[in-house]
């Protein structure tokens, strides 16, 4: 407990800091580790995004779980408590019930846990058990749980079965200190669950603490995210919620379009977009992290091409199994944008014929004129369509309609870009449902001058300094 007294301790731990939060007080493990997104079932049924918020007692896992569900305000989310699947006490075990351990993993019924789990992320509702902490067993009636598009599960011991932590998208650990903790759980035993301080402090002493340092913190090892503080850090918690926004927004039409492929988001990927989007970013680093997102989203397109099994015969003699892409492709791209993304499509494929299309828009009765230079050959080929924004869709849909006039197959057009608005996307794939949009984020929409929001300016004309006074 240190030098502070319960009460200090106490105050403290009920104070707002505001002051002295920095970004790098949430910890990011496997930082580069792309986060997995849900999945859509056999039956069409797009998967709930699964939270997991794990830590010790009173650490502050349900007040971060209030926070990011307040902020999700948009969204359906349900908070399921590993709290309710503890196994009712026997008369024998109410009979000692200070003997119980209820911080061990055998405690709770994980069985229950798991089919209840499953059958929230197929789409059907459940009867969550409603536990009482002052019987120690479950009370009529049961919670009945709705399906939802958000499931946070909560509890000290969710990260250690491997079955649970498989059914999570995203783990967070809530990492608060120890005498924070028993502080605030003598206050919650005494105050909420009438208890008295004796029986509380036994508790603690005989199971809780050596629970905490046996089961729970070594489960902190599978957290893709950290809280250090728990509710205090409203800078975690926000920047939790936005990238929860995000995945979800972009989950959102994604579960509209299947040839819509946006790529998994990262922090990573999230602070190059920061960068980029940045009025103030300068040209250079504009160039930079643009370079290095295009990059990302011409390998994630290459990924979408057609490949057969290939052997090879490896340096130790041993057969290699592998995969050999198609080889008769082509990248075009709309002029001016769209040219920088040449390079990093010339970097992935050595020697790609690249061809040109130039949109012009004539007058504002939406007539287009367009230019091009393609390759003779261009039916034959797949094709990566280049435009770092896809904003109404008007372009685009003028782009690929030329690229079917020239006889290329719907199905083997690519096409790829940074940021898409919505308001595109449903043009475009509502129109031409056989081609692939590859994107890095989802816009929030168009502005009344028809540019994406938020957007990031002239992409031409940042990336090829043309906006200079
Ligand atoms: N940042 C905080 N400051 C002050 N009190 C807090 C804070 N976070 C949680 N508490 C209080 O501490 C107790 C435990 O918090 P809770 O979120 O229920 O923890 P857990 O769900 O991890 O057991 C609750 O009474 C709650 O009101
Ligand atoms: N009948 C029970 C059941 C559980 N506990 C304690 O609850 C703690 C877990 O809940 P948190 O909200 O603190 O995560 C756990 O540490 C158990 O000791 C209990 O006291 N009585
Ligand atoms: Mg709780």
């Amino acid at each position: 407990m240190g030098s502070k007294s319960v009460e200090e301790l106490l105050e403290t731990s009920a104070e707002v800091h505001f002051s002295g939060l920095h970004l790098d007080e949430l910890e990011m493990l496997n930082f580069e580790k792309e986060l997995p997104t849900t999945s859509t079932t056999e039956d069409g049924h797009r998967e709930p995004f699964v939270i997991g918020v794990a830590g010790g007692s009173a650490s502050g896992k349900t007040t971060v779980c209030d926070m990011i569900i307040e902020q999700l305000h948009d969204q359906r989310v349900v908070l399921v408590s590993q709290k309710s699947f503890y196994y009712n006490l026997s008369k024998e075990e109410m009979a000692r019930v200070h003997e119980y351990n209820f911080d061990h993993p055998d405690a709770f019924d994980t069985e229950q846990l798991l089919s209840c789990m499953e059958d929230l992320k197929s789409g059907l509702a459940v009867n969550i058990p409603n536990y009482d902490f002052k019987t120690h067993r479950n009370i009529l009636p049961a919670r009945k749980v709705n399906p939802s598009d958000v499931i946070i599960l909560e509890g000290i011991l969710i990260f250690h079965d491997p079955r649970v932590r498989e059914l999570m998208n995203i783990k967070i650990f809530v990492d608060t200190d120890a005498d924070i903790r028993l502080a605030r759980r003598i206050r919650r035993d005494t105050v909420d669950k009438s208890r008295d301080i004796r029986t509380v402090l036994d508790q603690y002493s005989k199971f809780v603490k050596p629970a905490f340092e046996d089961f729970i913190l070594p489960t902190k090892k599978y957290a893709d995210i950290i809280i250090p503080r728990g509710g205090d850090n409203h800078v975690a918690v926000d920047l939790i919620v936005q990238h929860l926004h995000t995945k979800l927004g972009q989950h959102n039409l994604c579960k509209i379009y299947s040839n819509l492929y946006v790529i998994q988001s990262t922090f990573q990927i999230r602070g190059m977009h920061t960068l980029i989007r940045d009025a103030n970013t300068t040209k250079h680093d504009f160039i930079f992290y643009s370079d290095r997102l295009i990059r990302l989203v011409v390998e994630h397109g290459l990924g979408h091409l057609p490949f057969k099994e290939k052997q090879v015969i490896t340096p130790t003699g041993s057969v290699y199994t592998g995969v050999e892409f198609c080889k008769r492709l082509c990248g075009i791209s709309v002029i001016r944008s769209g040219e920088s993304m040449e390079n990093a499509l010339r970097a992935c494929c050595k020697g790609i014929k690249i061809g040109k299309i130039l949109i012009h828009r004539e007058g504002d009765n939406g007539q287009q004129l367009i230019y091009h230079n393609l390759p003779k050959d261009i039916s034959d080929r797949h094709v990566l369509l280049l435009d770092p924004i896809l904003g109404t869709g008007n372009s685009a849909v003028q782009a690929i309609s030329l690229l079917l006039q020239k006889g290329v197959q719907e199905a083997n057009i690519i096409f790829l870009n940074l940021i898409s608005a919505p308001q595109g996307v449903h043009v475009v794939c509502k129109k031409f449902p056989r081609i692939k949009i590859v994107t890095s984020e989802i816009e929030n929409g168009l502005n009344e001058d028809f540019r994406v929001i938020p957007g990031m300016g002239e992409f031409g004309d940042r990336y090829f300094g043309t906006d200079d006074d």
